[in-house]
C-alpha cells in the first residue's frame, strides 16, 4: 500500500490544452507522489498556438477554494502561477500573509510561452510588493526577472543582480531562469539569501517547451512538500524539467509550442 502522500496546492488558472497551468501542475505533483489541490484564478482558452479568451475568478470564491483545501488537509506547500489582476494577487498575498499556505513558491507568470498577456500591468506591482515578501521562492524567467527588478538580463552575472535584488524586495529565496538566454547549457540562478548556486542543464533543442516553467515551479513545491531542503528541491526539479523536454523534443502535439512530457521513464529520485 502507498502511505497517505504529503498534499501541495497550487493557486493557477487553467490551460485547456493541457500543457501549462493547473492541469500542469496536478500532473507533476502526481509525478513526485504528492497529492495535488487546486484553486483556479483564471480559465483560459489555450493551444499551442495561443490563447483565445480569459475569464479571472472573483478572489472571494479564489478564496473559498484555499479555505476548503487548508481547512480540510495539512497542505505542506503551495505554489501560485497565474494570478491575473491586482485583486487577485492582494488576496493571495493576504492568504500566504496569514500562513495557512507553507512554505510558498511564487511562479510570476505574466506571459505565455505563445505571447498573450496574463497578468495585468498594474499586478506586476501588487506582486512585487504584495507577494514577494511572503515567499518562500521567487522563479522568474527572463522577462519577468527584468519587470520585477529592472535589470536588463543579458549574462549569468545579470541574473545572479536579479536573484539578488529580489531577495531585497523581500522574497526568501530567488531562482532566476535562463530558459530564454542563448547558449548550450539553460542556466538558472538560485540565490538564498546567503549561497549562490549555478543549476546548469544542456539545452534541448526543442519546439515542445509549454509549460516548462509550471512544471518546474510545481516540482520544487511537490519537493517541498516532501520535505526536501530548498537547493535539493531545484536540483530534483531541474532535473525532472531537462528529462521531460528531452522525452518530449519530437512530440506532434498540436501545430505550435507543443506540452512538455510527464512520461520520462523513471521516477523521480525524491526520498525526504
Ligand atoms: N530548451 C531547454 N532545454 C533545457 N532546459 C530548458 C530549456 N528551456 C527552458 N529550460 C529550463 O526550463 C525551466 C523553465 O525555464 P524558462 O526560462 O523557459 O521558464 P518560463 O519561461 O517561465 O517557462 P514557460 O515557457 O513555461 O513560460 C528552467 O529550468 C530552464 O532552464
Ligand atoms: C493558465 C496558464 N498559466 C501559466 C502559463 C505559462 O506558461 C500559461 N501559458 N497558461
Amino acid at each position: 500500500m502507498t502511505p497517505t502522500p504529503a498534499v501541495a496546492l497550487t493557486i493557477a488558472g487553467s490551460d485547456s490544452g493541457g500543457g501549462a497551468g493547473i492541469q500542469a501542475d496536478l500532473v507533476t505533483f502526481a509525478a513526485f507522489e504528492v497529492h495535488g489541490t487546486s484553486a483556479i484564478t483564471a480559465v483560459t482558452a489555450q493551444n499551442t498556438v495561443g490563447v483565445s479568451a480569459v475569464v479571472t475568478i472573483d478572489p472571494d470564491v479564489i478564496e473559498a477554494q484555499v479555505r476548503s483545501v487548508t481547512d480540510d488537509f495539512m497542505v505542506r506547500a503551495t505554489k501560485t502561477g497565474m494570478l491575473a489582476t491586482a485583486p487577485i494577487v492582494e488576496r493571495v498575498a493576504a492568504l500566504a500573509a496569514s500562513g495557512i499556505l507553507g512554505p510558498l513558491v511564487v511562479d510570476p507568470v505574466m506571459v505565455s510561452t505563445t505571447g498573450a498577456t496574463l497578468l495585468d500591468a498594474d499586478a506586476v506591482q501588487a506582486v512585487r510588493d504584495a507577494l514577494l515578501p511572503s515567499a518562500a521562492l521567487v522563479t522568474p524567467n527572463r522577462a519577468e526577472a527584468e519587470l520585477l527588478t529592472g535589470i536588463a538580463i543579458t549574462s549569468i552575472e545579470a541574473q545572479r543582480a536579479a536573484a539578488q535584488r529580489l531577495v531585497e524586495l523581500g522574497a526568501r529565496a530567488a531562482l532566476v531562469k535562463g530558459g530564454h538566454l542563448d547558449g548550450p547549457d539553460a542556466i538558472d540562478i538560485l540565490f538564498d539569501g546567503r549561497n549562490v548556486v549555478e543549476l546548469r542543464a544542456p539545452r534541448v533543442w526543442t519546439r515542445n517547451d509549454h509549460g516548462t516553467g509550471c512544471t518546474l515551479s510545481a516540482a520544487i513545491c511537490a519537493c517541498l512538500a516532501r520535505g526536501l531542503t530548498l537547493p535539493r528541491a531545484v536540483e530534483e526539479a531541474k532535473a525532472y524539467v531537462t528529462r521531460g523536454l528531452a522525452d518530449g523534443a519530437d512530440w506532434g502535439l498540436g501545430t505550435g509550442r507543443g506540452p512538455f512530457s510527464h512520461f520520462a521513464k523513471g521516477r523521480p529520485a525524491v526520498v525526504a
